[in-house]
């Protein structure tokens, strides 16, 4: 067995690779973008990929393999086996087909990012997870927007020893701020690694959790010493499907759904606020959005601390679980609109701590002389909403797709056919995770991508009566499940004859 793991070097491939997103990102400008909520600019252009294209990709290192088509195939067949990994230079140490590797410990530092909507609980969960038992030693980075005050549970993480409070309060982490967060970031790791064993990082509630997990993944400075153990998404069971069925301008991301969409664990807060009815729905509409995470109910953010920290990233076990085809007849995992039931509801919203919420914190905005309220919130008023009767039909935008298929895979296919995918429609898709049965390969494969980042490595090997299934869910916007389900049909081993171009038969948009 080959003792090496296998490292895959940047080179002419990875080049192309983003030579066709730039020419790509040319055709279609900066539209469709998701953008910021409050000013509305793009949080991804090309150009933060295309400037990275001289630093390690780790993400993007398969995704530009399957951009190889020839003579790529030895190489990917490497990459499936192996743990794939993007330096700088120009070789790549191929794997034994078939044989398992020992792959590298993993020695960098895992990172919770907490994210969730205006007043879902975050603080709260950051104020449990610090004082509590758990034996870590934990850094904080906490994006206060523009608040000058800081919310009284972060004394508390002070007392409770955390050992590191670093502060982002002079605007939003997932767009003005997110230099000072590398920036930030690097110095801490650099000054006071030994220090801390875990890093949480608060969102505000309008973040975008988007461009902030791509900074692990994209920055090489910190993807070579932190990855992200788990995306906690806190959802207020009151409040949380009124920001959801939020219409939002085209361009305009709505947070709430995109918080819900990258998550690896979901906490359902403030259960105590709602009835069984209100739960259940509730519930149904964070499954539609998502079907990959786990969902678990709280009250001020009660939860496991295993269930939000050690996660390990994968999370395997909910894979299997929301791609089982039986929770699949449950419930349609991947509908273009749905209809929903307003009833009529009065709520109380309290807080007990005051926010100076204003426009001007969002700097690129108040630069720009735009005046709007971008939504924070007085706390410690409440106020009442009377939402009248009514059907309609809306478009929630982002679902899940969720596929098991039966048999072995053939490598090449599934390379052509997720090339494809990504290369046209990365943006649409926020999220991909998948167990894969590649044919004559001992081992299952596992990966998971966010938009063109994409990361795989062999998990264990099949044993001996595991039916070989492959799994795949994407979490995205517009997803045609159909075409989804015909391509990665189509990758299906004994599909030997090609009946069809790979490259263009797949079309993830309906
Ligand atoms: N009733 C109830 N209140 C809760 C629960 N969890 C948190 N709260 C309260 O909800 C309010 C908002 O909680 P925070 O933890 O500040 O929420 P946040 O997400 O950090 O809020 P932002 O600062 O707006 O982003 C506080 O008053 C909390 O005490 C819960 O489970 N039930």
């Amino acid at each position: 067995m080959a003792s090496h793991a296998a490292t895959w070097r940047a080179g002419a491939v990875l080049s192309s690779a983003l030579a066709a997103i730039g020419r790509k990102q040319m055709r279609s400008g900066r539209e469709g973008l998701p953008a910021c909520g409050r000013c509305s600019r793009p949080f991804t252009s090309f150009s933060s990929l295309s400037s990275a294209r001289s630093q390690p990709l780790k993400g993007t290192a398969l995704q530009a393999a399957f951009k190889q088509r020839k003579g790529g195939w030895r190489r990917l067949s490497g990459a499936f086996q192996t743990r794939a990994s993007v330096a700088d230079a120009d070789t790549f140490v191929e794997g034994e087909a078939g044989e398992g590797f020992d792959l590298p410990p993993e020695n960098r530092i895992p990172v919770t990012v907490i994210t969730g909507y205006l007043g879902s609980g975050k603080t709260t969960l950051l104020n449990y997870i610090l004082t509590a038992d758990h034996g870590k030693r934990i850094a904080v980075i906490e994006n206060e927007y523009g608040e000058i005050d800081i919310d009284g549970s972060l004394v508390a993480s002070k007392q409770s020893g955390a050992e590191e409070i670093i502060l982002l309060n002079n605007g939003c982490m997932c767009c003005t701020v997110r230099s000072d967060l590398v920036r930030m970031i690097t110095d801490l790791v650099r000054t006071k690694k030994d220090k801390f064993d875990h890093v949480i990082v608060e969102t505000t509630g309008l973040a975008n959790p988007a461009p902030i997990i791509r900074t692990f993944y994209l920055e090489p400075d910190i993807a070579d010493e932190l990855y992200i153990d788990a995306v906690v998404t806190l959802v207020d069971a009151k409040h949380a499907e009124r920001h959801i069925n939020e219409v939002k301008p085209d361009g305009v991301v709505n947070e709430a759904v995109e918080q819900i969409a990258y998550a690896d664990r979901i906490i359902l807060n403030k259960i105590d606020l709602v009835n069984e009815r209100e739960l259940s729905s509730v519930r149904k509409t964070i499954e539609r959005i998502n079907s990959m995470a786990k969902v678990q109910q709280a009250v001020k953010g009660k939860v496991d601390l295993d269930y939000v920290l050690g996660v390990g990233g994968f999370d395997l076990e909910r894979i299997e679980e929301a791609v089982d085809p039986k929770f699949l007849e449950e419930e349609p995992k991947s509908s273009h609109s749905h209809d929903h039931d307003h009833h009529d509801h009065d709520h109380e919203h309290h807080h007990d701590h005051e926010h100076a919420g204003d426009a001007d914190d969002c700097t690129k905005c108040a630069e720009e002389g735009h005046s709007h309220n971008h939504g924070h919130h007085d706390h410690g008023h409440s106020h009442d909403h009377g939402h009248e009767h009514h059907d309609h039909v809306h478009d929630v935008g982002i679902t899940s797709v969720s596929i098991v298929q039966d048999g072995e895979l053939d490598i090449e296919l599934v390379n052509d056919w997720l090339s494809d995918v990504l290369s046209y429609h990365s943006d649409d898709i926020y999220r991909m995770k998948g167990v894969l049965a590649i044919q004559g390969s001992k081992e299952r494969f596992v990966f998971q991508g966010v938009h063109d980042l994409f990361e795989g490595t062999p998990e264990r090997p099949w044993s001996k009566d595991e039916k070989r299934l492959s799994k795949i869910v994407f979490i995205g916007r517009e997803l045609n499940e159909e075409s989804l389900k015909n391509g990665f049909k189509n990758c299906l081993a004994e599909e030997k004859v090609r009946a069809h171009d790979p490259y263009h038969a797949v079309d993830a948009r309906p």
